[in-house]
């Protein structure tokens, strides 16, 4: 797959955006996981699991600054929502021992704002810089030399009288993340030194991962209790962590708080996440099109108006993870299920015997 097209749980339009933030395996951050989000961060690289190629590179990154005494070179990270680019910087900076700043290419609208933030690091600071494809091109042209020159012109007036002033900054490491690699210019791209991609988490770096949030949650979970959450977690850490909590109350509500595998299934079935990770929409989505349209192929719009979601919802939330799963394929002429989605489903492919489910409503598949 070519990254620079996929944007799983990244939805640039706000009513897409509005139907991702309900969902509990929506990839993105959501308010009030951050604090109990923050206790889960590892705090170093040997504590972050997975990514062995992006850690193993990034290791010698470090060490090599670090022997020589200097600046880490500028990292940038890209991948999907949730894959630890946040803790990953944070990681960085742990392991230079140097502050770090948080920053987004959303809240840097002009050069003036990234002046002042640039002008006001110290010496080694890790400036970390989410979205970074979304910063204005006035700011974008700005960090191209504060990247490789440690040094920013800062305008000052107006029309033919206006003045650049140059102002020296103290040698800075840039982290810069991003869901859409292939959206940032590349005299941006080629001036970080190290660039690494997040791959999506295999199921068991997602049980070590479940294993160790459980552990700082004091939570008791079984390998296989593990197993069941991580399987429905969609590759991504922060799922998992998620599921894992709403997990843990359901273990506790009902049981004695020891998470089992027969807990998970039946606390995961209670919030509607399927076994691979598909919640109410998803199914939705594929039951409309296997059930209305005999697996299509259908129109966006059509599809949309048969689950009573917008357009961009279906598109930019639903679908993404249901390509990504083989689940379903975008074709010129319009939506159509795979073999896997009708076996998913339980359903037959027309002609293969209408079965007695066709009768359930949408979302009861
Ligand atoms: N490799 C990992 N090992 C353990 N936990 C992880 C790992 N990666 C991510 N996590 C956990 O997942 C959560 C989300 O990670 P993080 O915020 O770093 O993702 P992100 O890629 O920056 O997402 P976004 O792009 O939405 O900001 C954090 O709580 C973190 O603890």
């Amino acid at each position: 797959m070519d990254w620079d097209d996929w944007d799983d749980s990244a939805p640039d339009t706000a009513a897409a955006a509005a139907g991702a933030a309900e969902r509990l395996v929506d990839a993105g951050a959501d308010g009030d996981d951050q604090a109990v989000e923050a206790a889960l961060r590892p705090k170093n690289l040997g504590e972050f699991v997975g990514q062995e190629r992006v850690r193993e590179q990034l290791d010698l990154v470090l060490r090599a600054a670090r022997q020589r005494g200097a600046t880490a070179d500028h990292v940038l990270l890209s991948g999907a929502p949730g894959l630890g680019k946040t803790t990953l910087s944070m990681i960085i900076a742990a392991e230079m021992a140097a502050p770090i700043r948080i920053t987004s290419g959303p809240a840097i609208q002009h050069a003036g704002d990234l002046a002042a933030i640039l002008s006001s690091l110290t010496e080694g600071e890790v400036l970390f810089l989410d979205e970074i494809h979304r910063m204005s091109r006035p700011a974008e042209e700005m960090l191209y030399m504060a990247m490789e020159d440690f040094r920013v012109d800062v305008i000052v007036g107006k029309g033919p009288g206006a003045t650049a002033i140059p102002l020296e900054l103290p040698p800075f490491t840039l982290v810069g993340a991003t869901t859409r690699a292939g959206l940032l210019p590349p005299p941006l791209r080629d001036r970080f030194g190290f660039t690494a991609h997040m791959e999506f988490y295999g199921p068991a770096e997602l049980e070590r991962v479940l294993h160790r949030s459980a552990r700082l949650l004091e939570v008791e979970i079984e390998p296989a209790g593990a197993a069941e959450i991580a399987g429905r977690s969609r590759g991504t850490p922060r799922i998992a962590n998620r599921l894992l909590r709403r997990v843990r109350d359901y273990a506790q509500v009902k049981a004695d708080g020891v998470i089992t595998r027969e807990i998970a299934e039946s606390a995961l079935g209670v919030y509607e996440v399927d076994g691979r990770g598909l919640d109410r929409l998803d199914r939705a989505v594929l039951g409309a099109l296997l059930k209305l349209f005999g697996g299509g192929p259908v129109g966006l719009s059509t599809l949309a108006v048969a689950v009573g979601e917008e357009r961009e919802t279906v598109e930019e939330v639903a679908e993404p993870f249901l390509v990504r799963e083989g689940l379903l394929a975008r074709t010129p002429r319009g939506r159509v299920a795979t073999p896997a989605a009708w076996e998913h489903l339980g359903l037959r492919p027309p002609g293969q015997d209408t079965g007695g489910s066709a009768q359930q409503g949408l979302f009861g598949v």
